[in-house]
């Protein structure tokens, strides 16, 4: 598989530690939807994020709680060990060839590799070079979305991890009408008060975003090109 642009953005590690989420300030559901699917943290948790990564978050709340008084940002997914990495790009090859009516056994190594390409278009090489991390094994990259003053997760018009053109961010931005519009203004609450804060949110995925990680620092670069392209957060 062919590395992305943003991998090859040099990486500077800062160690600044990792600290959990306050679950009193964000929400977080009971069940982690990947652990629910099997998925071994090996004693870890996922909701830990890089301290600066934490107080930007928070930034991001404060600035949602003024446009919505006691509207909440709910954490789906944050720190992800390379090994859930891994589990999970194999568990969506497998959702992908059930979708599909397929059978593994009976497909050519190129039919194979263009599923592959379908995983991942959504997620990242679970790569174990230090050069190339995964955005979430760095603490610094997540994937949320918000929660409403009824406590009501709010309709962003698809599900997160859903292998869809639903996920691009500017899916439904030229609906005249709703839901698809709300949908689309869901979206861009969610992108404004994030960016305000200072995150930068993946081309792809509406819900995933991130700070001070590969990515973050090649997409600054893109909107920026004076800007130093290099990432303060690797793999921890
Ligand atoms: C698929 C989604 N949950 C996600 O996190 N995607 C990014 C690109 C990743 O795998 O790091
Ligand atoms: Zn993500």
């Amino acid at each position: 598989m062919n590395l992305k642009p943003y991998q090859q953005i040099p990486i500077v590690e800062c160690h600044e530690p990792l600290a959990p989420i306050p679950r009193e300030v964000f929400v977080i559901p009971p069940t982690h939807p990947y652990a629910a699917l099997g998925a071994d943290y090996q004693g870890r948790s996922p909701y830990f994020l890089r301290q600066g990564v934490i107080q930007a978050l928070q930034q991001a709340q404060q600035a949602l709680q003024e446009e919505h008084p006691h509207w909440k940002i709910l954490i789906f997914d944050a720190f992800r060990p390379i090994s859930v990495q891994q589990f999970m790009v194999d568990y969506s090859f497998q959702t992908l060839l059930q979708q599909r009516g397929l059978n593994e056994a009976n497909l050519s190594e190129a039919e194979k590799q263009d599923l592959w390409q379908v995983v991942y278009e959504l997620w990242a090489l679970p790569s174990s070079d230090p050069a190339t991390p995964p955005p979430h094994s760095t603490g610094a990259a997540l994937d949320i979305t918000l929660v409403d003053a009824q406590g009501n997760v709010v309709d962003m018009g698809s599900e997160i991890d859903e292998l869809s053109a639903r996920s691009h961010p500017d899916y439904y931005a030229t609906a005249q009408t709703p839901p698809e519009q709300t949908y689309h203004q869901h979206r861009q609450l969610l992108h404004r008060i994030m960016t305000q804060a200072g995150f930068r949110r993946h081309p792809r995925e509406w819900w995933h975003f991130s700070l001070g990680d590969q990515l973050w620092a090649w997409l600054g670069q893109q909107e920026n090109s004076s800007d130093d392209a290099i990432a303060r957060y690797g793999r921890i």
